[in-house]
């Protein structure tokens, strides 16, 4: 693997940068563009997106949960494909943050790995690529995740937020972030508390493709028509996840046993009863907060799901809304995390801190690959 590392570049004004995104839902890759010098954001740029077909999702479906081996390999071309594919669309572009897929999270164990070629897309695209974004992370005993919050800090300064507001991410996983915008700057103390809330969609994906063959409940109509099965709702709030002291972070798979849980109810009672354990996750998560945020922000597309929506104004003591109600992009926030995200590291400027990952100290995480030595960064 050809890594060559960057130093922090000496430019300070704004640059165009792409993030993609692939999430833990697995359904296809976001590209976004935003216009930022690592600090604020000036601009949002154009987005699209590359849909998984239905056999590259198996590809990587297979190799979750795996460090290494023929399914990781598998994997990691369906990746760095389906990137190409995407990020030759943009053009004019600075610099590209590259996310790649999560297999496996097991930050205080084994690590945390994101598959795909930063160097190559890297020299395939002919722009300088930041990529690995979490291993330093981990390494300064961080958990790696989630990674968000310091372009939510961002977004909540370009909002014009000045009281304490939460950006909730709902994908495959949830992750919250509790950000006062009044503070000077995200890795200074009590300006982010960030951890993941529990699954979001991930169970319920599960179920919907394992009984009716379908990716997720659409418009949340089949859980619309069921009721939630208390024992089992009370039963997985009893996981020992959900007492822990934040910053704390989730593998796609660390509550797939839920879907086992709601295994005896009709599918309508089961998607209610996962659908409810999402929005309790997140009511458990707000009470970890300093203070309640003046609304919960939701991104992500858990927010299409109107009876998680519901069930989250319902349980949560603070207003609930989609980012769209700020003019954000509740579909392209990840992608854009991570261009802006990318600057920062190109600039070394800290990713991440105590508050948003445990890491011991504030760090910039990521790998820098040029396309050749002679390219200048951002
Ligand atoms: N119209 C809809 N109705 C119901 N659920 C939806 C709808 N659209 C999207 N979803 C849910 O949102 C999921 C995709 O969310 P998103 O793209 O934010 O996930 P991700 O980025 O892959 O995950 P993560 O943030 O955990 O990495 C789908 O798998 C589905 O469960
Ligand atoms: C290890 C990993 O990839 N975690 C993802 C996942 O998906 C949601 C949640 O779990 C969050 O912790 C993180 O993603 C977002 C983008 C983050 O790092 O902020």
């Amino acid at each position: 693997m050809n890594r060559a590392s960057g130093k922090a570049g000496a430019k300070t004004g704004p640059v165009s940068a792409l993030g993609a995104m692939s999430g833990t839902s697995l359904d296809g890759v976001d590209g976004a563009v935003i216009t930022t010098d690592g600090h604020e954001i000036y601009s949002f740029g154009a987005s699209d997106y590359r849909r998984y077909t239905a056999a590259e999702r198996a590809t990587l479906a297979a190799a979750l949960g795996k460090w290494a081996g023929p399914e990781v390999e598998a994997a990691t071309q369906v990746v760095d494909a389906a990137h190409r594919d995407l990020l030759a669309r943009f053009s004019g572009i600075d610099l590209v943050g590259f996310h790649g897929q999560t297999l496996a999270h097991a930050p205080r164990t084994r690590g945390t790995l994101q598959v795909g070629d930063g160097a190559a897309l890297a020299r395939h695209l002919g722009v300088p690529v930041v990529w690995d974004f979490r291993s330093a992370d981990v390494e300064l005993g961080g958990e790696g995740a989630p990674l968000a919050p310091f372009f939510h800090f961002a977004c909540a300064r370009y909002i014009g937020a000045e009281t304490p507001v939460a950006f909730l991410n709902l994908g495959g996983v949830g992750n919250l972030t509790w950000v006062d915008p009044a503070r000077a700057a995200p890795q200074e103390d009590g300006a982010l508390l960030a951890f993941d809330t529990g699954p979001a969609n991930a169970p319920l994906n599960d179920l919907m493709q394992a009984r009716l063959g379908q990716p997720w409940d659409e418009g949340g109509r089949i859980a619309a028509q069921g009721r939630v099965e208390q024992g089992a709702l009370e039963l997985f709030l009893a996981e020992p996840y959900f007492a822990r002291i934040p910053p704390k972070s989730l593998d796609r798979n660390d509550f797939s046993e839920m879907v086992a849980l709601v295994g005896e109810l009709s599918d309508a009672d089961a998607a209610a009863t996962l659908t409810a354990m999402c929005a309790a996750g997140v009511a458990e998560g707000l009470q970890h907060c300093p203070r309640p945020p003046a609304r919960v922000l939701v991104t992500g597309g858990g927010r299409h799901n109107p009876v998680l929506m519901r069930m989250l104004e319902v349980s949560l003591d603070c207003p609930v809304a989609p980012v769209e109600d700020v003019g954000l992009d509740g579909d392209m926030l990840e992608a854009q995390a991570f261009a802006y995200l990318a600057v920062r590291v190109a600039r070394g400027l800290p990713t991440s801190c105590p508050g948003t990952t445990g890491v011991r100290a504030a760090v910039a995480g990521g790998t820098i690959s040029r396309p050749d030595p002679a390219h200048s960064l951002a």
